[in-house]
């Protein structure tokens, strides 16, 4: 059989993470022929194509070398490499995404006295992620029983089948409802991009390095706002000390105001209301949050 000559990325087919995937490969510059009912998407213009498919098949179709990419929860990924067995290829994670926030915890019924994993011991809990669960009960050297059980993880202590359940939180608010408290969090969560650990040494990789350049000025440009703001030439230095991360501000001259500067700042990452309110402080006026479209430097 002809070897694949194409880039093929796994992706969830219907759930959380579909829609922001197919939004940042776009962005990358790729497009797709076929619908979304279909499980195989024919790649325009690229030669990249889509396989949609659960979520929890994404890391072993890497791994059988069915695809060379997948965009997957770090959660399956990870249980994935725990529980895969010896003979499974070990996979990489190239890229956090930034999309599909959450992470993976212990929780326990309101009235359950804890205060440390020791607290655990003897317990049994309730979870679809055993190898993480697994791992961590290891480090703490606490014995407890892992329940493995495929949804509805937080239902179980109220039936009495667990003492305590690991599984994912976003909002908290299905602990809420379910009048249980986060106790740890053993895994921050992200989609990320996740390879084979040797990247294919054909056509393949080139289009692969290709594309982890246009994903990364994606990121980088998605994560980017642009700082607007006037300050007096007094307090731009106590304003600029305050700016988020980023290159060094420009400072521009004001018409008719010889003591106002415009300043200028390209900063990594959200600015936050409360970080506005203390450049205000420190003497900025006039200030806008911009989101930037596209950069070239
Ligand atoms: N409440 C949440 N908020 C944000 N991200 C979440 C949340 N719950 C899960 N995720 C992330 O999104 C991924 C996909 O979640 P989703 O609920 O769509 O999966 P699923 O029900 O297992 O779907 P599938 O049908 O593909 O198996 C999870 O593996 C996790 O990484
Ligand atoms: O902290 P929260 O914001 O409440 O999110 C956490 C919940 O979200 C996910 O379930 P989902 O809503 O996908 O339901 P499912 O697992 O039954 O599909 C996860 O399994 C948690 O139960
Ligand atoms: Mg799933």
């Amino acid at each position: 059989m002809k070897e694949r000559d194409r880039l093929r990325i796994a992706m969830q087919k219907s759930g959380r993470l579909t829609e922001p995937a197919l939004e940042l490969l776009q962005r990358c510059g790729l497009s797709f022929r076929q619908s979304r009912d279909k499980l195989f998407c024919f790649g325009e213009g690229e030669p990249v194509d889509l396989l949609l498919v659960r979520d929890d098949d994404i890391p072993s179709l890497i791994a059988q070398g069915v695809c060379d990419l997948g965009i997957v929860g770090r959660n399956v990924l990870n249980e994935f490499q725990l529980t895969a067995g010896e003979e499974s290829p070990p996979l990489a994670e190239l890229r956090p995404l930034g999309f599909g926030r959450c992470r993976l915890s212990i929780a326990v019924p309101q009235e359950f006295e804890y205060k440390g994993p020791q607290h655990l011991e003897g317990t049994r809990i309730a979870t679809s992620y055993p190898g993480l669960l697994a791992a961590w009960l290891r480090e703490k050297g606490v014995d407890a029983g892992v329940m493995t059980l495929a949804g509805s993880v937080e239902i179980a202590p109220r039936l009495g089948t667990a003492d305590a359940i690991c599984d994912l939180v976003q909002s908290g608010g299905t602990l809420v409802a379910n009048q249980l408290r986060e106790t740890e969090v053993l895994l921050e969560s992200e989609a990320v991009l996740a390879a084979a650990g040797t990247p294919p040494a054909d056509e393949r990789g080139d289009m692969l390095e290709l594309l982890l350049k246009r994903l990364d000025g994606v990121i980088q440009v998605r994560e980017s706002r642009l700082l607007l703001l006037q300050t007096s030439r007094h307090t731009v230095e106590a304003v600029t000390r305050l700016l988020p991360g980023g290159p060094q501000p420009t400072l521009l001259p004001v018409a008719g105001q010889p003591d106002q500067l415009m300043l200028q700042a390209l900063c990594a990452g959200e600015v936050s209301w409360r970080q506005l309110e203390e450049i205000k402080k420190a003497g900025a006026r006039e200030m806008f949050v911009l989101p930037v479209e596209k950069m070239l430097a």
